[in-house]
């Protein structure tokens, strides 16, 4: 599992104190919180692409510690398709992340089949629509073949078939025994999927059963 202690989550504003958390394996996060509390900013510190002075993240795996450094490859997180380079092509990302995640598993035509990409996948992504391009995100996530996902607002710019795509990747994976983290906008119905709700704000992050407010029913 992944654990957070005593984390203080700082940008321009103090945005948590010290905040505890962890993600275990075989289970669904929601992060929710109101607009600027700070999920990126958490969700890209978990990630180890910003760090903090105060707090520590780390990785426990039969019982033996990890830094998050050693966790590599073990966790995934692309956060927007802001970060897609508009001249490469969907396939090149699928492919790319598959290489560099050494997933051998990771059956490139079956994402591009169950996200209905066939049509645009080897064309460049300055072509695309939003839903299109978050499309292939989300395919990035299952190449990547990664133990722990960490994923901001994944449901952007889908329509309602694919959010129900969605929601059975995440039952999928769920049964993969992977740990999924991600964020939206307060009280969306998403969180339905989730076991547990991380609630961000007012310098703190709570954990609650997702059941508690009628959630995963
Ligand atoms: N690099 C940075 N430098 C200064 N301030 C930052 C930086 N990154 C984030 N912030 C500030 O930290 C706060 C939290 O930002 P963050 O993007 O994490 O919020 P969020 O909860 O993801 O917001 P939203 O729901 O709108 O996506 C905001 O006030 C933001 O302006």
């Amino acid at each position: 599992m992944i654990k957070i202690e005593d984390l203080d989550l700082v940008t321009r504003e103090k945005l948590l104190y010290n905040g505890n958390a962890e993600l275990k394996r075989g289970f669904i996060y929601g992060l929710s919180a109101r607009n600027g509390s700070g999920k990126t900013t958490l969700l890209r510190t978990i990630a180890g692409i910003r760090s903090e002075t105060k707090g520590s993240i780390y990785y426990i795996s039969n019982h033996e510690i990890y830094s998050l450094p050693e966790l590599k490859r073990k966790l995934f997180y692309y956060e927007s398709s802001e970060w897609f380079d508009p001249n490469l092509t969907g396939f090149d990302y699928l492919t790319f992340i598959q290489r560099e995640w050494s997933n051998k598993n990771a059956c490139i035509d079956d994402v591009v089949d169950y996200w209905e990409m066939n049509q645009y996948i080897k064309i460049p992504i300055k072509t695309y629509s939003l839903g299109m391009k978050q499309r292939v995100l989300l395919g990035l996530y299952e190449v990547s073949g990664a133990e722990y996902w960490l994923m901001d607002e994944p449901t952007i710019g889908l329509d309602t078939n694919s959010i129900e795509k969605f929601e059975k990747l995440l039952a999928r994976e769920k049964g993969k025994n992977k740990a999924i983290l991600f964020s939206s906008h307060q009280d969306d119905r998403i969180y339905k999927v989730c076991d547990y709700i991380y609630e961000l704000g007012n310098g703190s992050l709570v954990m609650r059963e997702a059941s508690q407010k009628g959630e995963n029913r």
